[in-house]
């Protein structure tokens, strides 16, 4: 099987190259960072370390890449996969989809017969719906003719990808140390009947649980860890979760999107319990060093409705369940004022200029008068 993965990052690298590599695929990585393009065409293989006692190692071999900026070559590599992925960041996917566009009509045009042209596209991004999203930015770019032979043969399956890799310093640039942990959640119901499953993926017939547990837990108590350990003073993730005060923010934000999801999905409470618990071990993983500057990156997507923070607190709030550990880490996000991270900047200009009511609202879409917008004001002062 060919594949072509957008995004020779930390994730792109260290999970789903080594992944598809492991389940036989032949990769191309397709990426705008124009020396890591060059190396992976000079060495073709790199290697990914376990952040683990035994440190196991693995070679990532036949691999190629094109840079992202030569879009005929993208769209011919799309042209000729069996599968197409992405790990480039939520709000990247619209530079990539007239690429990705250019490619299906190419192969459409070589192929019109919707069974010789199957391609998947899977968004791996820490997002809901990245897939769903990136399908609707391609549709933006197809000619009419192209879309309706494209709804026949190209799917756009939703995905949850699971793994801690920190930000990378070897030196071997194309090296990437990843934590043991690894899960790859794909909606088996938006592929077509007859699509070969990829051993290593986890395919369900339903992704939102899967989604939002994955997101509401992972993701929303690393970023709370993130927030408090940068107020705090700590560099890591590891030193910050040492400090009984910062983990007892995370231990209660994950009670209380725990409580959330167990209610809205019948999880079992024990079950859900066990799950938190192995995130905090794997948070604090000694064989990792990961800052919270990367963990807390892009505040302004973080604080976004439908993001790790804001869309658990107003499911729980809805439901009648405690909120005040979200809350607080959403005011402890508009307090990371990380210069080097845009977002951060952004929104840190914007509390110079407007009122704290107007910056929750417009980031959060919280509205002053709802009860959750009142909350982070209260704690934003204590912070
Ligand atoms: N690092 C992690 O632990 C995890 C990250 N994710 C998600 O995976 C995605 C990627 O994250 P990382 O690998 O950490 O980031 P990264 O910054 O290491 O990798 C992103 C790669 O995308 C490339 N890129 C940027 N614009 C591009 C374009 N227009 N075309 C092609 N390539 C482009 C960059 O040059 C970079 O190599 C994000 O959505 C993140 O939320 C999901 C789970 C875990
Ligand atoms: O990649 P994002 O969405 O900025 O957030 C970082 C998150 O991704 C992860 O690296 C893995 O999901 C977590 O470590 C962290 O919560």
């Amino acid at each position: 099987m060919r594949a072509v993965h957008f995004g020779a990052g930390n994730i792109g690298r260290g999970f789903i190259g080594l992944l598809l590599s492991q389940a036989g695929c032949s990769v191309t990585f397709v990426d705008v960072n124009a020396s890591l393009v060059a190396l992976l065409q000079e060495k073709q293989q790199y290697t990914v370390k376990l952040a683990s006692e035994q440190a196991e190692s693995f070679t990532v071999s036949g691999v190629n890449a094109i840079n992202g900026n030569d879009t005929a070559l993208v769209a011919a590599a799309i042209a000729e996969a069996d599968l197409v992925t992405t790990a480039v960041g939520v709000s990247v996917l619209r530079h990539i989809a007239g690429a990705i566009a250019e490619g299906i009509t190419l192969r459409l045009a070589k192929n019109p017969a919707a069974a010789a042209s199957l391609l998947p596209i899977i968004a791996c991004e820490n997002a809901i719906g990245g897939s769903t999203q990136l399908g609707e930015l391609v549709y933006s770019h197809l000619a009419a003719e192209v879309k309706a032979q494209a709804e026949q043969a190209i799917a756009f399956p939703d995905a949850a990808v699971d793994r801690i890799v920190p930000l990378q310093q070897h030196d071997d640039p194309l090296q990437v140390t990843v934590e043991p942990f690894y899960e790859w959640t794909v909606d088996r119901s938006a592929l077509p009947q007859g699509t070969p499953e990829i051993p290593g993926i986890h395919y369900v017939d339903q992704l939102q649980p899967y989604i939002e547990r994955k997101l509401f837990t992972v993701n929303t108590g690393h970023c709370v860890a993130a927030y408090h350990g940068y107020l705090q003073g700590y560099a890591t993730i590891q030193e910050a979760m040492q400090d009984a005060a910062v983990r007892s923010e995370v231990e209660g934000a994950l009670k209380e999107t725990g409580a959330m999801l167990v209610r809205t999905y019948s999880f079992s409470e024990s079950e859900h319990q066990a799950y938190i618990e192995q995130i905090l071990e794997r948070f604090i993983n000694p064989y990792l060093t990961d800052e919270v500057v990367r963990v807390g990156r892009s505040p302004i997507r973080k604080l976004s409705p439908d993001d790790r923070l804001v869309r658990p607190a107003l499911l729980a709030f809805e439901l009648g369940l405690p909120t005040a550990h979200l809350t607080k880490a959403m005011a402890a996000a508009l307090r990371f004022a990380y210069t080097e991270d845009p977002e951060a900047a952004e929104i840190q200009a914007a509390l110079a200029s407007s009122t704290l009511s107007e910056v929750i609202a417009h980031y959060t879409s919280l509205p002053a008068e709802h009860p959750l917008h009142a909350q982070i004001v209260e704690a934003y002062s204590k912070l």
